[in-house]
């Protein structure tokens, strides 16, 4: 059964008369990673914010679950905030025993955890260097450490990947699959949607402070993911653009990508094409999260009709 860890229920925010989140409403189950994703400005960080008590919602509620009082029960809750900062000139293993100490976690045990992880990130030795002798992504690194020195029931990181090579984002999101696998509930927020598609199990995507797609991948490709046809070949743009059930289509030099309207099986649309259209290559799969994300963040909806080229 999934136990939810987070509840956060119909929450609005405004700053000043412009609204910034509006009735948002999700739960994080244990063991889970939950992406939230959305374009700049959609509100992520402001639910983040008001989840983490820095901000507070005007209207709607947010409950820990496990925890009955309206306190955010801090020891269980490990946060990385977007804006990253840590004292430059105090050392690594003082800094993560300070965010130990802040969650009342016995610093015994911190100290062994904050030597284990510095290994594990490839930094090992490292312990009484400072930050400022530390690179962005070395620095980012051990920021994710003090988010989960004490063994956070619920991890909120807030972009977590930004900044940070590939090596470095894989060592991360390795960590925040093993996180997960042993019970953590993850809330992340993130830009990369070759990530999000890679790691979250289910997300949830903010436009304008309001949800506007919800789900498990799987769900969400079923759901808003129709098929596209890449074609290869030289050929008048209109005429594609005005095949049967193209929704709409975009060219690039050569290359034609057709969005076929939903319910279109593939295999019949093609049947259909008529003889005279020229390619060497073409290609059918469904759209990508991330192509469902420009089409969302562009105004277009995932469920739209209109064609254009
Ligand atoms: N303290 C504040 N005062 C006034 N407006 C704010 C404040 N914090 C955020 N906003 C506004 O609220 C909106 C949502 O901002 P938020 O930072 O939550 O978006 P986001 O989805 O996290 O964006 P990004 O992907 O760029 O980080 C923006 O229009 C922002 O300008």
């Amino acid at each position: 059964m999934k136990v939810p860890i987070l509840t956060v229920q119909n929450i609005g925010k405004s700053f000043k008369d412009k609204t910034v989140v509006n009735d948002l409403s999700f739960q994080v189950f244990e063991g889970e990673i939950m992406g939230i994703v959305g374009p700049n400005g959609a509100g992520k960080s402001t639910t983040i914010r008001s989840i983490m008590g820095i901000l507070y919602p005007d209207e709607g509620k947010i409950h820990f679950n496990r925890h009955g009082s309206a306190e955010i029960p801090k020891r269980v809750v490990g946060y990385l905030p977007e804006e990253r900062g840590l004292y430059k000139k105090v050392s690594i293993m003082d800094i993560l025993l300070y965010f130990a100490e802040l969650k009342d976690y016995p610093l015994k045990k911190a100290r062994e955890r904050a030597l284990f992880y510095l290994k594990k990130f490839g930094l090992e030795g490292k312990e009484k260097s400072t930050i400022e002798e530390f690179s962005k992504g070395m620095a980012q690194k051990v920021q994710f450490i003090a988010a989960i020195i004490h063994e956070p029931e619920l991890l909120i990181l807030d972009e977590p990947f930004s900044g940070l090579d590939p090596v470095s984002q894989d060592v991360i999101k390795n960590e925040i699959r093993e996180l997960a696998g042993s019970g953590t509930a993850i809330l992340l927020s993130a830009h990369q949607m070759n990530v999000v598609e890679e790691l979250c199990d289910r997300i949830l995507m903010m436009h304008r402070g309001q949800q506007v797609i919800s789900g498990t991948l799987e769900e969400i490709k079923k759901k808003y993911a129709n098929f596209k046809c890449v074609m290869h070949g030289v050929n008048d743009r209109t005429k594609l653009s005005e095949l049967p059930q193209v929704q709409r289509a975009t060219h690039q030099g050569k290359v034609t990508t057709l969005f076929l309207e939903d319910h279109v099986h593939p295999s019949e649309w093609i049947k259909n094409l008529p003889a005279d259209v020229d390619f060497n290559e073409l290609s059918i799969s469904r759209v990508s999260l991330h192509e469902i994300f420009i089409e969302i963040a562009t105004d277009h909806s995932p469920e739209g009709s209109g064609k254009s080229a």
